[in-house]
């Protein structure tokens, strides 16, 4: 029988994706023909060694940079033919970032940070909601400062879903923590994923990380060597590096 899964419906359609960087003589081939489809509700694992082009396609799915050749799809919208103006308003209306740095602004509490989102979203849940979420409810009054590096990447977190995305897309968002704290913010990315049904993009270094995937990618010099199924997926404690 079909899980729910086998049936729904790709928020992202990449084909034949190549990315071209080209500086003074010197070409570099980014990605080489990255046909890849991502569904509604899923947490997809990225890996592949440093250089192999994930945050490349990480930023063409986020409407950060477009293919030099290929197609993007959001939906049934043709990302690679919008302009300029229709892509910042795909970033803001649909894609939550998270990324291996916070940029909190250390003047602000963490309600306000994420009050900054919430004030100019058009559906979005509270802070309180948002910080709830991510486990932070109880220290929502104190300042990034005054929390822990695993504490601040949840305020971030909390701060990108506010605006209920459709896609979370996440380069590195432990890289800078220790296993202990690097689990407590998958299992708010988790959390996510499951009350709001947030598709999610995870970029790690951490191959063990992938248990915790429904699907797992693996990019090698700009191409993908392996795209599948995750059948034993593990809850973030399970999991440490
Ligand atoms: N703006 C740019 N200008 C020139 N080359 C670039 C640019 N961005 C990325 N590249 C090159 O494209 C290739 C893929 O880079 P990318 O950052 O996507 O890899 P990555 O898998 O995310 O690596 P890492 O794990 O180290 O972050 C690399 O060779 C990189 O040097």
């Amino acid at each position: 029988m079909a899980n729910a899964r086998d049936i729904a419906e790709p928020v992202f359609r990449l084909v034949d994706v190549t990315r071209v960087f080209r500086t003074g003589k010197v070409a570099v081939h980014a990605l080489r023909g990255v046909t890849l489809s991502l569904n509604e509700g899923e947490v997809v694992v990225l890996l592949g060694a440093s250089g192999s082009g994930k945050s490349t396609l990480l930023n063409i799915l986020g409407g950060l940079d477009l293919p030099t050749d290929g197609q993007v799809f959001f939906r049934d919208r043709n990302l690679t033919r919008a302009s300029d103006g229709d892509l910042t308003r795909f970033r803001r209306e649909h894609v939550g970032f998270v990324f291996q740095f916070y940029n909190l602004v250390p003047s602000l509490t963490a309600r306000e940070n994420v009050a900054l989102v919430t004030e100019i979203a058009r559906n979005p849940m509270t802070p309180e909601e948002a910080l709830d979420m991510v486990g932070l409810g109880p220290r929502m009054d104190h300042f990034p400062s005054e929390l822990s590096g695993g504490e601040q990447q949840r305020v971030a977190i909390a701060r990108a879903i506010a605006k209920r995305p459709e896609v979370l897309l996440c380069d590195e968002p432990t890289g800078a923590l220790d296993s202990k704290t690097g689990v407590q913010v998958l299992e708010a990315l988790c959390a996510v994923n499951r009350n709001l049904g947030t598709a999610t993009v995870l970029i790690t270094h951490n191959a063990d990380i992938q248990r915790i995937a429904h699907r797992v990618v693996v990019l090698a010099d700009g191409r993908i060597t392996r795209d599948e199924v995750n059948p034993d997926r593990v809850a973030p404690s399970q999991v440490s590096w």
